[in-house]
């Protein structure tokens, strides 16, 4: 097969294979062509599409080469206009051939595109391309934020000083993010963030992907959004084990390996206990803990999946924090640089005749696109591993929150069940309320939380580059039905204590939520507490507190909260004696 079939096969994607489209095409063996060659050619022609399609259609390609399906018809067009090498195929090949005789009108729509977009060379114009700010007849739109390339320093295995006289030696320190957003990729310049530790920003279109430290594991490209819940789960040697419920690709849980070998003094033998229910992904994980040199501090529980852990199993004795990062909408992503738009011709636009062409040539070429629908005017494709979520519940929007979000429930509640455990976050990649705040307040209603003592952790009692985090949660009075019985107080409360991000602002992350819950010591560990298969009482639609529940709750909120501030107080001043 050729390299253009082989592309067109990966994209239209048959199988329907999980994962990125690197992940695809370097998990395929039966390819001829070379992965990387492939990855090129798709990633090249992606950022092109938006000049292709039009250049095709004007030139009515699909209208005259019956057989070039859209997609092979945009990767040719590339190949043939743009690439050094031209079509990658022997002269007498038949795709070369049917792209070859239309090479005349195809320069020529190309180059009246150019002119009419401003760009006197090739140069210019590739430039434009790569910085993705052509985009013909949106012109008055407001310009989109660009997204900056989130560095977190792996303190596994070395230091932010340490990179910062290395790698990034002759680098300028920014005082403000804006100043690398509107840097280019070249520009040798990064700013530290305020609120993570360990945390760099970098223009959008750095490439550190060749570096030595990245090869080497020194530095995690991760969203800033994506480092909250480690940071915010705050994890002490007090602690002891830690549970990361959801953890592949292992962004989290690697954070969770750096917090912890950076505390002062030895880890003390604490060990993050990282599940992954897909096997897949946790060939993913293994790879990830192993280059961050975390695996002396992780334990991956591959193929295993986190509700059926028993809580109760001496195995877990020791875990005092959990983490978790359950499987979600993933609106929050949507539009990060990670992820490119593949504009296809539509073959309608062909000429008029291909509306009265045989319906048997028509149906040849939707055969040929192998489920791509002809209609199908855009792929969006995933480029980077680690920005992959996954989104596995498919219908509609509606639907899949309510499924969604009763897994979510779900898994939350039995982290509550951990009988040693002190410590929560819960957080998502998406920007619904059902997912987000919404399985917050169904969690806090749970008869787990209540029997076990389960509060918010208020926004004053948060880690502090987090307690200076500005964008808190939302309450949305329609999701529990106008009779929800939850104090306005209260409410009030819980969503000062979540904390959200939004993507496409200056803030430069993605859309992202995340909650911490905490119980204090005196609470009763061996109160009966339902066990897991209770949990379709906690999945039952919410309706809001009862009166007496609101003051039962807010009087236990607020015990634990005085509680775990004496604690906090006090373990400060056992600090502040010891240094
Ligand atoms: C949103 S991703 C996690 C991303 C990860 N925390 C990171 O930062 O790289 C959710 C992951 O949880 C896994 N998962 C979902 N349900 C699970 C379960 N019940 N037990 C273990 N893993 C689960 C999914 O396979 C998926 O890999």
């Amino acid at each position: 097969m050729s390299l253009y079939y082989e592309a067109a096969a990966v994209l239209t994607n048959a199988e329907k294979v999980g994962g990125s489209l690197k992940s695809r095409i370097y998990k395929r063996t039966d390819l001829k062509s070379s992965p990387a060659q492939l990855f090129a050619l798709i990633s090249e022609a992606s950022k092109w599409s938006i000049v292709l399609k039009d250049v095709i259609e004007r030139c009515r390609l699909l209208g005259e080469e019956r057989k070039l399906t859209p997609l092979l018809a945009l990767l040719l067009t590339h190949d043939l206009l743009l690439s050094k090498n031209g079509v990658a195929a022997p002269a007498n090949h038949f795709l070369k051939l049917a792209i070859s005789r239309h090479k005349a009108r195809l320069s020529a729509e190309f180059t009246k595109v150019r002119i009419k977009g401003g760009y006197v060379t090739l140069e210019a114009f590739k430039e434009a391309i790569v910085a993705g700010v052509f985009n013909p007849g949106q012109e008055d739109l407001p310009k989109k934020v660009r997204h900056p390339r989130w560095v977190r320093i792996n303190t596994v295995n070395t230091t932010c000083a340490e990179q910062l006289s290395t790698t990034f030696a002759g680098y300028a320190r920014a005082s403000k993010l804006a100043a690398v957003l509107s840097a280019s990729g070249s520009a040798r310049i990064y700013f530290q963030d305020p609120n993570i530790p360990n945390l760099l920003a970098f223009p959008p279109d750095i490439d550190l992907s060749t570096s030595p430290a990245y090869i080497k594991g020194n530095i995690i490209f991760q969203d800033k959004a994506s480092c909250f819940p480690a940071y915010l789960l705050n994890v002490t040697p007090e602690d002891g084990d830690v549970i990361d419920g959801c953890a592949a690709p292992g962004n989290k849980t690697t954070h969770l390996a750096a917090i912890i070998s950076d505390q002062d003094g030895p880890a003390r033998g604490q060990t993050v206990i990282a599940f992954e229910r897909d096997k897949v992904r946790t060939g993913t994980l293994q790879k990830m803990v192993k280059l961050a040199s975390a695996d002396r501090i992780v334990l991956v529980k591959g193929g295993a999946d986190f509700l059926v852990a028993s809580p109760d199993s001496e195995e877990f004795s020791k875990v005092g924090a959990i983490l978790l990062d359950p499987s979600c909408s993933g609106s929050g992503i949507v539009g990060r640089d990670d992820t490119m738009r593949m504009r296809l011709p539509d073959p309608s636009s062909g000429t008029k005749t291909i509306s009265h062409t045989s319906k048997g040539k028509k149906r040849k070429r939707d055969k040929d696109t192998n489920g791509v629908s002809e209609r199908n005017t855009t792929l969006d494709l995933d480029l980077d591993d680690s920005a992959a979520e996954e989104t596995p519940v498919k219908g509609k929007l509606a639907e899949r929150l309510t499924a969604l979000s009763a897994f979510q429930l779900r898994i939350l509640t039995h982290a509550m069940r951990f009988p040693k455990a002190r410590k929560i976050t819960y957080s998502t990649c998406s920007v619904h309320f059902k997912e987000n705040e919404g399985v917050v307040f169904r969690a806090l209603a749970s008869q787990v939380a209540k029997e076990r003592g389960w509060a918010i952790l208020k926004r004053e009692h948060q880690v502090d580059g987090l307690k200076r985090w500005e964008r808190r949660g939302i309450w949305d009075s329609t999701a529990f039905g106008e009779d929800s019985l939850l104090a306005q107080e209260q409410k009030a409360e819980v969503c000062e204590a979540c904390i959200r991000c939004e993507k496409g602002t200056a803030d430069g992350t993605m859309g992202f939520f995340v909650a911490a819950f905490v119980r204090d010591d005196g609470s009763d560990q061996t109160a009966p507490v339902s066990n897991g298969n209770s949990d379709g009482e906690d999945e039952d639609e919410w309706k809001g507190f009862s009166d007496e529940d609101d003051r039962a709750a807010n009087t236990k909120s607020r015990e634990a909260m005085r509680r775990g501030s004496r604690r906090s107080k006090k373990k400060r001043r056992k600090n502040a004696q010891g240094k």
